[in-house]
């Protein structure tokens, strides 16, 4: 090499290194920027801090140590706090994670102490999504327990007609023929993981369009009986008494935040129930014969009374639940005025709290081992076997029980009667009609993201007919 092309090369290599240099040092500031940034919640000095490398680290890199190893930090903070609270940077905002312990007297707190949507809408990016009506009123929730849930007896056997429909819609109906299905759709995730702005107003406008005339319509309609339709517009629009809860966009935008919270939740706890199932045939079969011994017992006559009252079911599904919780943190508030807990802990106006779903687990102190572990495989006949006048008394609907399914207290699921009796006509249905495999003998696994967790949404079944039904079960109205 000439000596001129080794000056030139040297020269080049040192222009790269500083390229190099220069943009690292760039990135060393705008990370240095973003550490400084004070965050939009209030920071709770007093407990152990997890999920934080170094004082200085970026937020940017706990939300995404957060977002792959959520459930590797939780037990790691588990065990460091030893059940204590403990505050989690969980790189959006932080979090004072209490005991499942501190929820009875929480619970007991007057209801301006502690919010729920103002939490719901931060963590659903609510300026951006539009999820942030909820902080205009609570008018679905209150709608969800004072109408709906109420009613479900009445509205049982119409929503169960209609869910046999879309069933046989899906569902393979040559007898014997295997098909692939997806237990659950794989629209919400992958929604859920491009909130592109624009995408979303699109959908907004697409939502009005649908749901506006339904609006008026009823408005217009002559003698207009929400009893007789049972749904939540209806019952919104007859009960509306303030100009925000007659006005069709907020409640259009109300519906859509019911659905968002309903639909993926309630279909991926019965399809992660039926895959625990499929996997463990002594339970199914279980649940089956205890399925036909109902049916011969009620004469076919099948009612929520009748789906509540089957208690291996309920077991297989709290066990689903206990297992895999839709997400490992429940029980999120934001304090809006400073409060001490009997136990010295304080909590400060702006702060974040939450409670993992599975601190509130170990509650159920029957359930942990001799050395005081959880048990981690599935026995879906544990809560049955273990304490049936205790399964009884908290059943898997209730809000008193071990689990933390729905949440707890006075903003506790809104949707649980609903979601409980579409989970049993689901399960009720699926197994007197169906036979389930999977693909190549291989259970579709669940996949955590951030705090959620989630059947493999990518994961396929396979379903067939049942030659003979197990009973022939029909839920429908009679007419
Ligand atoms: C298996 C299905 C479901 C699960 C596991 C589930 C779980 C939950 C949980 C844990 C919460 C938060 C409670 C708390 O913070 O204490 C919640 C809130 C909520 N859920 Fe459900 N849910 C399900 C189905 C439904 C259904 C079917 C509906 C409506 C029909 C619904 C409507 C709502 C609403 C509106 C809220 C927010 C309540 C508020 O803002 O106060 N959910 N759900």
């Amino acid at each position: 090499m000439s000596y001129v092309s080794w000056l030139a090369a040297t020269v080049t290599a040192l222009n790269r290194l500083h390229l190099l240099v220069a943009t690292l040092f760039i990135l060393f500031i705008v990370l240095i920027l973003l550490a400084l940034k004070p965050p939009k919640y209030v920071v709770s000095e007093q407990f152990p801090l997890i999920n934080k490398s170094f004082a200085w680290e970026p937020r940017l890199f706990a939300r995404l140590r957060w977002a792959v190893f959520c459930r590797e930090i939780l037990q790691a903070a588990y065990d460091k706090a030893g059940g204590k609270p403990y505050r989690l940077e969980r790189g959006d905002a932080d979090y004072v994670v209490l005991p499942a312990s501190t929820i009875p007297e929480l619970n007991r707190l007057p209801p301006d102490i502690l919010n729920t949507r103002k939490h719901h809408s931060f963590s659903l990016l609510g300026h951006l999504t539009g999820m942030d009506v909820i902080l205009k009123t609570s008018y679905h929730v209150k709608t969800l327990l004072g109408r709906i849930s109420p009613a479900i007896n009445e509205a049982t056997p119409l929503m169960a007609e209609r869910m046999t429909a879309r069933l046989n819609h899906l569902f393979p109906q040559e007898i014997g023929v295997w098909a692939s299905i997806d237990p659950v759709d794989a629209l919400p995730i992958l929604v859920w993981l491009l909130p592109a702005k624009w995408r979303l107003l699109k959908g907004w406008r697409t939502w009005d369009r649908i749901v506006i005339p339904e609006v008026r319509r009823r408005l217009q309609e002559k003698d207009f009986d929400p009893s007789k339709r049972g749904d939540l517009i209806s019952w919104m629009l007859h009960d509306a008494k303030t100009p925000i809860e007659r006005d069709e966009h907020v409640l259009c935008h109300l519906c859509a935040a019911v659905i968002a919270g309903a639909t993926y939740s309630t279909a991926n706890l019965a399809s992660e129930a039926l895959v625990e199932l499929v996997a463990n045939p002594d339970i199914l079969d279980e649940v089956r014969s205890e399925i036909k011994q109902k049916h011969a017992e009620i004469g076919g006559q099948w009612d929520l009374a009748a789906l509540d009252s089957l208690y291996k079911l309920e077991s297989a599904l709290k066990e689903t639940s206990r297992l895999s919780p839709g997400a490992a943190l429940v029980y999120q508030r934001v304090v809006q005025r400073d409060v001490q807990l009997s136990c010295g802990v304080q909590l400060k106006r702006g702060q974040f709290i939450a409670v993992t779903s599975q601190e509130g687990i170990m509650a159920y102190t029957a359930n942990k081992d001799v050395l005081g572990h959880i048990p981690d495989t599935y026995d879906g006949m544990r809560f049955y076997n273990e304490d049936l006048e205790r399964h009884k008394a908290t059943p898997f609907s209730g809000i008193n029980g071990p689990l933390l399914t729905w949440g707890s207290g006075r903003w506790a699921c809104p949707g649980r009667i609903v979601a409980n009796m579409m989970i049993k006509v689901l399960m009720v249905e699926l197994l007197d009609k169906y036979e389930f495999e999977f693909v190549k003998g291989k259970k579709p696994g669940v996949i955590r993201i951030h705090e959620f967790l989630m059947l493999n949404p990518m994961a396929n079944i396979r379903v067939r007919r049942r030659e003979k039904p197990l009973c022939g079960i029909v839920i429908a109205p009679t007419r």
